[in-house]
């Protein structure tokens, strides 16, 4: 049998490379979970949400599996009255994005959408926040895992709670939990509206 590598100009994969490699592989065949939320307090609100999960289900090595009711939500942050009302939903996706890739892709939705960053929890045609992935937890400021507001926003946890009842914030415990402690002041489901899971 002829030696392998006989061939002088073959150079050995490096066991780095290989583990690179292989890593891709991994999360390519292995996606995650990670939960979306949408808001929009300007322009045609709904159509925005709508624009933003085709927008996320037209990215590669994304599939939106779940999208919530939407709620009318009173601005949360802000003096009551200085903003108007937001369209709040959720959304499950499954991705073999990493999360920063995750988060770049929101923010290109954003930007899709003409979202002008001013002022700490302006008014905006639309934001796209990463609530959790998987069940990583990290304190990165440019990422943080799970959202570091999540649990004290009923405009993230009441539509969450509704596509998936058993839900867990990590580090927090149960979505259903945390909604019975917060309650529902400010926010209310939008029957007489729907938003399209992608075909
Ligand atoms: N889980 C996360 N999801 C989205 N952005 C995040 C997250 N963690 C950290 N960030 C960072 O926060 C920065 C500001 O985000 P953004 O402008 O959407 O904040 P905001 O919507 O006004 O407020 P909030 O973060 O309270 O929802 C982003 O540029 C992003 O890098
Ligand atoms: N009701 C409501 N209030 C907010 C929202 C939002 O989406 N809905 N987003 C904010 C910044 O992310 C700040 N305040």
């Amino acid at each position: 049998m002829k030696p392998q590598h006989s061939d002088p100009t073959v150079q050995p994969v490096p066991a780095a490379v290989t583990a690179a490699v292989d890593a891709a592989d991994h999360t390519l065949s292995n996606p995650k979970w990670a939960v979306l939320a949408l808001g929009a307090n300007l322009g045609n609100r709904l159509e925005t949400l709508q624009g933003a999960v085709d927008a996320l289900e037209d990215t590669p090595g994304l599939r939106v599996k779940a999208v919530s009711p939407v709620y009318e939500t009173e601005p949360w942050g802000v003096e009551p009255g200085t903003q108007p009302a937001y369209f709040n939903a959720v959304v499950l996706v499954k991705t073999t994005l990493p999360p920063s890739s995750l988060l770049e892709r929101a923010h290109a939705v954003e930007e899709a959408f003409h979202r002008v960053r001013e002022e700490r929890w302006g008014s905006r045609t639309i934001d796209v926040d990463i609530i959790t992935y998987a069940d990583v937890i990290s304190d990165d400021p440019v990422l943080t895992l799970p959202h570091p507001r999540a649990h004290q926003r009923a405009f993230v946890l009441a539509p969450w709670h509704d596509v998936d009842p058993d839900a867990q914030l990590p580090g927090h415990g149960p979505v259903a939990d945390l909604l019975t402690t917060l309650g529902h002041e400010g926010v209310a489901a939008r029957t007489d509206l729907e938003l399209r899971l992608p075909e």
